[in-house]
């Protein structure tokens, strides 16, 4: 499923009416009725329902929708919130059909008049404002706006919330808040950012007959599914041996943070990779060697000095490498290093990052790909913005900063959004709130080692690894545990349940 900006939906339905032949009539009459079948589905027809219309092409999915609950017995009024000369091409086209079947369109000119209206109604279907929003909200329609939020109905939206924008990274003004909300076609940004998604209520998208090849065309946004895991999963091969499933390094790990290492070798060797290697000071040997004993061992002096040539000896045959977990932030050497010296793709998660920040300019030498993990405290420790700012632009900064430093972004929430260095973007939406806990960012970065070296390639490695690790923790709190009790060692013993439903 493709997820769109406001401008990429507008170029997709000109492709359908352009290229496709489809009368922007015939897809306004598609997406009234698709919303319509919806409703007609999940409500029951004795209710008293109130359609709101504003001015633009949502206005005109609001008549079609009338037309058709009209059909199956709802008790239907529009209320139209605008002068009649605002409503133009196919939504007048369509206001018009309403009015052949019905006269009950009434206009409203204030909040006042319209709560008066409204109040005993059961439902209100809010087709006020589409995509087409900009600025901030006018009058008369804000009070509007204002005033059905403040009703105890149920709301359901069409396409968007009115007032919420499609695109992230633009400040909310005012904007109904939904119960439920029927997307036409492809969801849109702010339905994955957190300060904006809970406007949305419930979502779900209806079809209107744009073609695949318009996405391929304009979109450059995926949200990942199942479908999407199981075309380009890996095959394990039956002659496979331990040096062909992938040969990683995970290095980190001061004393006093040994967990995270172990979280993340055994994620990547229960992930299916063939080889393990921990790089770490010898004080955690006992420790970590005894928590994973089927990863191997090597010892570094400690967690800042450079590579020495036995190092780099011994990384010689290692096909990926994962830095940062539990390494701490003192001044070291190590990563810079691994940049410089060696040759392979590097993901660099938690502590790493720190680390990484004053080398950004120097990523662009490594030739082997680079990824990094950030949460959005990280994320804004990068980028020098504020936690709010990322939280309002997360696609947008995520975009910048890999086509920047031309690395992979995997900028980890709710909705975790993967970004490539030519900034295809996809969204994992898979995992719930028992991820909010210490070590389940490790035990990604170890699944995503892993399927790094097994794919060919990145974009959808990645995608996959966030795949793999959400449906992890939604299967066991759907089976054995809780959102509260759930632990990062549990989302990883949780994965062969996840690989079984992808055959
Ligand atoms: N072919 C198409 O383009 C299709 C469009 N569809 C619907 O059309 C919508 C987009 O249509 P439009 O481009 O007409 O956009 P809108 O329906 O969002 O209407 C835009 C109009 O709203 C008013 N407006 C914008 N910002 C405002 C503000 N801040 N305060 C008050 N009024 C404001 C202006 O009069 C503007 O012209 C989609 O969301 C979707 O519901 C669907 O019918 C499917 C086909
Ligand atoms: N509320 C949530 N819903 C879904 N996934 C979440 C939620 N909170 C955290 N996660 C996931 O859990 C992981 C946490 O990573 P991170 O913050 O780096 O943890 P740590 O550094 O403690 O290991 C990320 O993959 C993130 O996407
Ligand atoms: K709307």
């Amino acid at each position: 499923m493709y997820i769109v900006t406001a401008e990429e939906m507008y170029e997709i339905d000109r492709y359908a009416i352009e290229k496709g032949g489809i009368e922007g009539k015939v897809l306004m009459e598609n997406a009234g009725s698709q919303v319509a079948q919806q409703i007609i589905q999940s409500y029951d027809n004795n209710q008293k329902v109130a359609i709101v219309v504003g001015s633009g092409n949502n206005g005109g999915d609001g008549f079609v929708i009338a037309r058709y609950l009209a059909e199956y017995s709802y008790d239907i009024s529009v209320f139209q919130l605008v002068a009649d000369h605002k409503i133009k091409g196919d939504a007048a086209f369509h206001k018009a059909l309403w009015l052949n079947t019905s006269d009950k369109l009434v206009h409203v000119t204030d909040s006042h008049q319209l709560k008066q209206r409204l109040v005993d109604c059961d439902i209100v279907i809010d087709a006020i404002l589409g995509i087409g929003v900009s600025g901030a909200i006018r009058e008369p329609i804000r009070s509007m706006i204002d005033a059905i939020n403040h009703l105890p109905v149920e709301k359901i939206s069409v396409d968007i919330p009115s007032g919420l924008p499609a695109n992230d990274g633009l400040e909310v003004d005012l904007a109904i808040h939904a119960d439920q909300t029927y997307i036409i076609e492809a969801p849109k940004e702010t339905a994955f950012c957190e300060k904006t998604s809970i406007y949305y209520g419930k979502w779900e998208t209806v079809k209107i007959g744009i073609s695949q090849m318009a996405y391929a065309k304009h979109a450059s946004k995926q949200r990942w599914c199942i479908k999407n895991v199981r075309a380009t999963f890996p095959k394990r091969e039956k002659y496979a041996h331990k040096g062909s499933n992938g040969r990683g390094l995970v290095i980190g790990g001061q004393q006093t943070m040994p967990g995270a290492i172990v979280l993340a070798a055994r994620a990547a060797l229960r992930s299916g990779a063939g080889l393990v290697t921990v790089a770490t000071i010898k004080e955690n040997l006992p420790i970590v060697s005894s928590s994973c004993i089927e990863a191997t061992y090597h010892l570094l002096p400690n967690l800042t000095d450079r590579l020495t040539d036995r190092d780099l000896e011994a990384f010689e045959k290692i096909d990926a490498i994962t830095f940062g977990m539990g390494i701490g932030r003192d001044d070291s050497q190590l990563l810079s290093d691994l940049i410089e010296k060696l040759d392979k793709p590097l993901l660099i998660d938690a502590d790493g990052l720190y680390h990484a920040k004053p080398l950004l300019e120097t990523l662009l030498q490594h030739k082997a790909p680079i990824v990094v993990t950030p949460h959005y405290g990280e994320m804004a420790m990068l980028t020098n913005k504020t936690v709010p700012e990322v939280k309002r632009s997360p696609f947008s900064i995520s975009r910048q900063f890999a086509e920047k430093y031309q690395v992979y972004v995997v900028l980890k929430g709710k909705h975790t959004i993967i970004t490539a260095p030519n900034g295809e973007q996809i969204v994992s939406d898979q995992g719930n709130a028992g991820l909010a806990k210490g070590g389940t960012g490790d035990v990604l970065t170890g699944i995503l080692l892993t399927m790094i070296m097994q794919h060919e390639e990145l974009l959808p490695a990645l995608a996959n690894g966030c795949y793999l690790h959400g449906t992890s923790a939604d299967y066991l709190v759907e089976d054995n545990h809780t959102e509260r009790d759930l632990l990062a060692t549990d989302v990883i013993e949780g994965l062969s349940q996840v690989f079984r439903t992808l055959s």
